[in-house]
């Protein structure tokens, strides 16, 4: 059970080597005292005072723990321990030793189209389980996947970083800037409502990386990025692709699509001929 505990994260856990750190803070190597158990400790610095730059807003960290305490299931992220106190929030969770998926590809290269699927079929599971359950996670990319292994045949892959994530409420339309160029969906760019259908996009974006080691629609700059998405600007580069399978190519194209409600639903993706032959 995940308990607000007044106590500091060191009394019940040895804090060890810094795994990274970025907008969100700064991530921990921990040891459960009580237990041996390892696992990944996240401090994020909560602002004192609104407006101030420093740290992230207190209620937007405490919206990702909200979500995160609300799911279970084996491809999200799951929230072990937390502890609040004034300045700063520290998330106990699970410890994922294969590190992210983008360095997993930079090491290799490019993937085959059947450890893609592999890998792709877990994502799916996740982003399906959350937006089965209204959520949608608008910050999906391969830093935010994490190997359990990776030294394994099949690497087991968990969702992470639920910082930008948001419920869809019916009706509510909900706008926001943010996210990651190369990764975001014209609608964003935009300013137009999103919806789970944001997270399909980033999907495609992801499904090309995975296959061919490049970003579809990366600029020079961001601005040239951004261009590029509006535009819907990518092309299977022959040299990338030239033995990729036409399905595979199918599956990336039913995703890149700039209308959101003409792009596939993960669960369409999960039975699409590529993932699932017959
Ligand atoms: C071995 C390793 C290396 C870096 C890690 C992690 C694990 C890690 C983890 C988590 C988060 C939110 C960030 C993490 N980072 C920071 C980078 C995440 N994009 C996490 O929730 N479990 C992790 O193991």
């Amino acid at each position: 059970a995940v308990a607000l505990r007044a106590r500091s994260v060191e009394e019940l856990y040895e804090l060890l080597e810094t795994l990274g750190s970025g907008h969100f803070g700064v991530v921990k190597r921990c040891r459960e005292r009580s237990t041996g158990t390892f696992y990944a400790a996240k401090f994020v610095k909560t602002r004192r005072c609104r407006g101030s730059r420093r740290g992230l807003e207190r209620v937007q960290v405490e919206r990702e723990v909200a979500i995160l305490r609300d799911l279970q299931h084996p491809n999200i992220m799951r929230l072990h321990d937390l502890f609040a106190c004034r300045a700063e929030m520290v998330l106990v969770l699970e410890l994922m030793r294969g590190g992210e998926l983008f360095d997993f590809i930079a090491e290799k290269e490019m993937l085959s189209e059947e450890e893609a699927i592999e890998f792709l079929e877990q994502i799916l599971h996740g982003v399906q389980y959350l937006h089965g359950r209204s959520i949608a996670h608008f910050d999906l990319k391969p830093e935010n996947i994490m190997l359990q292994e990776k030294d394994v045949p099949k690497p087991q892959i968990k969702i992470i970083d639920f910082g930008l994530a948001q419920k869809l409420e019916d009706g509510v339309t909900f706008k926001s800037l943010c996210g990651t160029p190369q990764y975001i969906a014209p609608e964003v760019i935009n300013y137009e409502p999103l919806s789970s259908a944001t997270d399909m996009w980033s999907i495609g974006v992801i499904t090309y990386i995975l296959l061919s080691g490049f970003s579809p629609f990366q600029g020079e700059t961001d601005a040239e990025t951004l261009s590029n998405v509006l535009e819907g600007a990518y092309e299977f580069e022959e040299h990338y692709f030239s033995d990729t399978s036409e399905m595979a190519k199918d599956f990336i194209r039913q995703l890149l699509v700039k209308e959101p409600q003409e792009r596939m639903t993960a669960s369409e993706c999960l039975v699409h001929p590529w993932i699932k032959p017959l």
